[in-house]
């Protein structure tokens, strides 16, 4: 099995974050290997692909929160702004600062609403008027009109959609460059996953924006660009790794992949 280059041509000055030949580890055991990838500023990129191939291992690497698995281990280059994100002067804290992240599950604080928005802000030091910067992030997460009136009540008062939304809201409150985002809509009703998505439309006016999904329509719908995962048995080893088998255009990948691996899988003939 040969892993394949997959830089694509996107101008550096466009580029948001680089995989440069990166291989995680588990252990011993390899998740996934030799991405190549330049995800593109100001855009919302979609990895897909079968369970186990790698995805989240990826994007969890964006903002260092594998770091926080004992037997993860990382090869090649991960850049963001020219910085290598895992040489040993990297703060993780403010990497996570600058590329945020909205989880599977929707996980509010057990706070109120607006401490919910408030609280990370704080400790990242904001100090401008936290009453306007509260509206600003709620509304810039599309979920204000649903919030204005009950500021006080605790986040978990709000339905699964709209509390998804407040972690969106809290994470665009500290001000991030980039937001990835870990299967958003997978615990959402189709009426919420559309809020969400549309809610997605408007932020990549002013973020990077990676998303993993399991739903293609979401991909078709929400990306421009798509890299699809895949993963292969390994020669005399006994797990599957993951690769990056091609990034393109959204178009192209669901309309005339270049592999037929993509083809196959973007037809749901498996997966
Ligand atoms: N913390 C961990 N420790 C050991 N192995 C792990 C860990 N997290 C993931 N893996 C393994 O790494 C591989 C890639 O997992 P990952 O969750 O990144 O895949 P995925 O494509 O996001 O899958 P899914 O679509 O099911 O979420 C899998 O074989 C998985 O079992």
């Amino acid at each position: 099995m040969t892993f394949t280059t997959h830089i694509t041509d996107v101008p550096d000055d466009q580029v948001a974050i680089t995989c440069d030949n990166v291989t995680i580890s588990y252990g011993s055991f390899e998740a996934v290997k030799s991405v190549f990838l330049e995800v593109p500023r100001g855009k919302v990129t979609a990895f897909i692909g079968p369970s186990g191939c790698g995805k989240s291992t990826v994007l969890r690497c964006f903002n260092r929160m594998n770091d926080l698995i004992p037997s993860f281990s990382l090869k090649g280059r991960i850049i963001y702004e020219g910085q290598d994100l895992y040489e040993p002067k990297v703060d993780p804290v403010e990497v996570r600062r600058r590329i945020g992240m909205v989880f599977q599950r929707p996980n509010p604080f057990p706070k109120s609403i607006y401490e919910n928005i408030a609280f990370g802000a704080r400790i990242n030091g904001y100090s401008g008027d936290m009453d306007e910067l509260v509206e600003r992030s709620l509304r810039r997460a599309a979920v204000w009109d649903e919030c204005k009136d009950k500021l006080q009540e605790s986040g978990y008062s709000l339905s699964g959609g709209q509390q998804q939304r407040l972690c969106i809201a809290r994470t665009i409150a500290t001000q991030p460059d980039v937001i990835l985002m870990d299967e958003p809509c997978s615990a959402l009703d189709p009426i919420s996953t559309l809020k969400v998505e549309e809610t997605m439309h408007e932020l990549k006016k002013e973020f990077t924006i990676v998303i993993v999904t399991h739903n293609m329509q979401q991909a078709v719908r929400v990306s421009d660009m798509t890299a699809f995962y895949n993963a292969v048995a390994v020669e005399g080893g006994s797990g599957k790794v993951g690769y990056l088998v091609e990034f393109d255009e959204t178009a192209n990948i669901f309309n005339n992949p270049k592999q037929q691996s993509t083809q196959e899988y973007v037809s749901g003939r498996f997966g």
